[in-house]
């Protein structure tokens, strides 16, 4: 028997759905067979890509696609897209601007200038981190946080939440979509890690510990050089004393801590180190002359700053204190603060990029005879004008004081301070200063590494929509990507009322552990290890019955910071007792962790499902492209499948 036009001789239930109406028009007929065309077109982008891989699963995929485009078509038109989320405690921001470079690459490209500010911000903060640690005594003794001989805990047992009865104000959501335009993106298919040795077939993992409670704080007198008058630099604030109210602010965030923290001269004594610094201050004429010709950074702060938080914000300073996004400026002012352990932050979306394009014409000379401004003065985002010519003050100034900013960073006795203080700030987020030459340049332009790079903290919750360029290669259907605030596995259970909306409907995790950070404590809590903290958040996820059928992707991320720690000599059984005497290199590290993460996951996850795990390194472009192309694809699978088309 004959069958009637546009109708499908099967017994599947959706060709019922998908069926044209039996009163269709002809425009209405024309506008189905285009957007039919579209999703075909979509469909066989993404076998085209697929096609580049090999293994049977994706053939079958590819496959089903071409066989049903119409199908795909109305999952992708008629229903919501695929969607995943991120959570981590850190790299969220970075791995988004991956899918960005990947999915919208002339965006990406356009944007770059809008990232020297941020740039100029890091730098800026670096050299004030610098002179902090200067001007404040350094503490004699540390934390036995982490000593071998200190008892062993396991991770079984959670954190006791902390002592605070600060809320989360409501979350702000914003919808971020990057516009479609021109250009290329290339990508190969990344590994998909399952395997796991045999000898980590369980999650259990211990960490050296204080006994809770054994936090010393050491009160010293400032040295004499902070009270110089004149200094913009002056902080009023001793460093290291204990904090009123709920937060607690270490005396030295985010640092190191290492039980055998003895100050001992490697390459005989520097200047005059053998006294305290007070002394060293003072000895050292030279650092008060470096410190005083870098004052006008002071200023630039305050301009990048105002350039970066859109004028409508409250908030004049964004200064949070890390991890704890709720800490205000006012907050700030109100209780001692090192410089240190605050750090500007923006609203999630396009704000901040509005806010910097707009100021950037109002330089003096834009938009004149160079006829660079756009039809409302404003600085047109094309390829063709970057905007370099513009004049930036900024720019200038770090430009002009490149030399002084690397006879601070260089100097010896900047470097056996630092060194003493545990602050390092190349492993630090936002490290710029071994790249002054290229990055103080008159006509700098970020590259993409240094976009991934830059560190601009973001608070609140935020939906990006990831439309695929035209003509970027491999074209996919449009991606969600939520990143939510940075968590803590002790603010999981307090938040995660706030989070169940946006557990709904989620097709994958992205969860990133940030497992470099094996040597080191939160700065909400100094007896709690960072990579404690990401097996605890990665447990209660895996456990979350609300994302019971949800697929995990893994990212072990900071694998570079890791290998570099490794190559270094510390060592990863002093922090994980129960790594014992495995080889202490970045295979052993990495192979050693995704099989407790694995282990986690099998024993808590409520259901069985997929789970793919990547050892990463989301600042570097090369490496990450191809892995984020996979995650892609399985979120996209995954979709399709929670849709029951595949
Ligand atoms: N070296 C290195 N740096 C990384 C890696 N992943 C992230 N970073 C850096 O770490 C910093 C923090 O990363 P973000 O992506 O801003 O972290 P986030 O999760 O968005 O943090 P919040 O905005 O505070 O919630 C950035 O400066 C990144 O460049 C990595 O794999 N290697
Ligand atoms: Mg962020």
């Amino acid at each position: 028997m004959p069958v009637p036009a546009g109708r499908r001789d099967s017994d599947d239930p959706l060709d019922e759905v998908l069926r044209p109406p039996p009163d269709e028009t002809t425009d209405q007929r024309q506008i189905r067979l285009d957007r039919e065309a579209e999703a075909k077109r979509i469909s066989l982008a993404i076998c085209q890509y697929q096609g580049g891989a090999t293994g049977t699963e994706k053939e079958t995929h590819c496959e089903a696609l071409i066989a049903r485009p119409e199908r795909v078509g109305c999952v992708f038109r008629a229903l919501r897209g695929p969607r995943s989320l991120i959570l981590s405690p850190t790299g969220k921001s970075t791995t988004l601007r991956q899918f960005q470079r990947l999915y919208t690459p002339t965006a990406f490209r356009e944007e770059r200038i809008l990232w020297r500010a941020v740039i100029q911000l890091n730098i800026v903060r670096s050299i004030r981190i610098i002179i902090e640690a200067l001007e404040s005594p350094v503490s004699p003794t540390n934390s036995p946080f982490s000593s071998p001989r200190s008892r062993a805990r396991s991770i079984s047992r959670p954190p006791p939440l902390p002592s605070t009865s600060q809320q989360p104000p409501p979350l702000p959501h914003s919808e971020y979509y990057y516009a479609n335009g021109s250009g290329s993106g290339s990508h190969s298919p990344g590994e998909v890690g399952r395997s796991l040795p045999a000898d980590n077939s369980d999650g259990d993992i211990q960490f050296g510990s204080p006994p809770r409670g054994q936090h010393r704080y050491h009160q010293q007198s400032p040295p004499r050089a902070r009270h110089r008058q004149g200094s913009n630099y002056q902080n009023s604030h001793a460093s290291g004393s204990r904090h009123p109210g709920h937060y607690r602010a270490p005396s030295n965030p985010d640092s190191e801590v290492d039980s055998d923290s003895d100050f001992q001269y490697h390459h005989g004594s520097p200047r005059s180190l053998h006294n305290s610094n007070s002394t060293l201050l003072m000895l050292n004429a030279h650092l008060e002359t470096l410190k005083q010709k870098l004052q006008p950074l002071k200023h630039i702060e305050q301009m990048l700053i105002a350039k970066l938080v859109p004028p409508n914000e409250e908030e004049a300073t964004h200064l949070a204190a890390p991890g704890n996004p709720y800490i205000s400026s006012a907050q700030v002012a109100a209780g001692p603060q090192t410089y240190r352990s605050q750090e500007i932050f923006i609203r999630p979306g396009p704000g901040w990029k509005g806010a910097l394009s707009r100021a950037r014409v109002n330089y003096p000379g834009f938009g004149g005879s160079e006829g660079s401004s756009g039809p409302n003065g404003q600085r047109p985002m094309s390829a063709g004008n970057t905007g370099l010519e513009t004049q930036d003050e900024p720019q200038e100034v770090l430009h002009m004081l490149k030399k002084e900013i690397v006879q601070l960073w260089q100097d010896p006795v900047v470097k056996e301070i630092l060194k003493r203080k545990k602050i390092k700030l190349e492993q630090e987020s936002g490290f710029f200063l071994d790249d002054l030459d290229r990055v103080t340049a008159l006509k700098y332009m970020p590259s993409d590494d240094d976009v991934l790079k830059a560190r601009l903290k973001t608070v609140g919750v935020s939906e990006y929509k990831f439309e695929m360029e035209v003509s970027a290669v491999g074209a996919s259907p449009a991606l969600s990507l939520t990143d939510l605030l940075p968590i803590r596995s002790f603010t999981w259970k307090q938040q995660r009322p706030t989070w169940a909306p946006f557990f709904d409907d989620v097709d994958a995790i992205i969860f990133l552990a940030p497992i470099s950070a094996f040597d080191q404590v939160l700065t909400e809590d100094k007896t709690v290890n960072r990579l404690e903290d990401s097996v605890l958040l990665w447990k209660a996820v895996c456990s979350n019955k609300l994302l019971a059928n949800v697929d995990l992707v893994l990212f072990l991320n900071k694998c570079d910071i890791l290998e570099k720690k490794l190559n270094d000599g510390v060592r990863l059984t002093k922090y994980v007792r129960t790594y014992g005497d495995r080889e202490n290199t970045l295979d052993g590290v990495s192979k050693y962790l995704r099989g407790k993460f694995a282990a986690i996951h099998r024993e808590y996850s409520p259901n069985p499902r997929k789970f793919y795990v990547f050892c990463t390194s989301v600042t570097d472009a090369a490496t990450t492209a191809g892995i984020i192309a996979s995650v892609r694809d399985m979120v996209i699978r995954q979709h399709l499948k929670q849709s029951k088309l595949l």
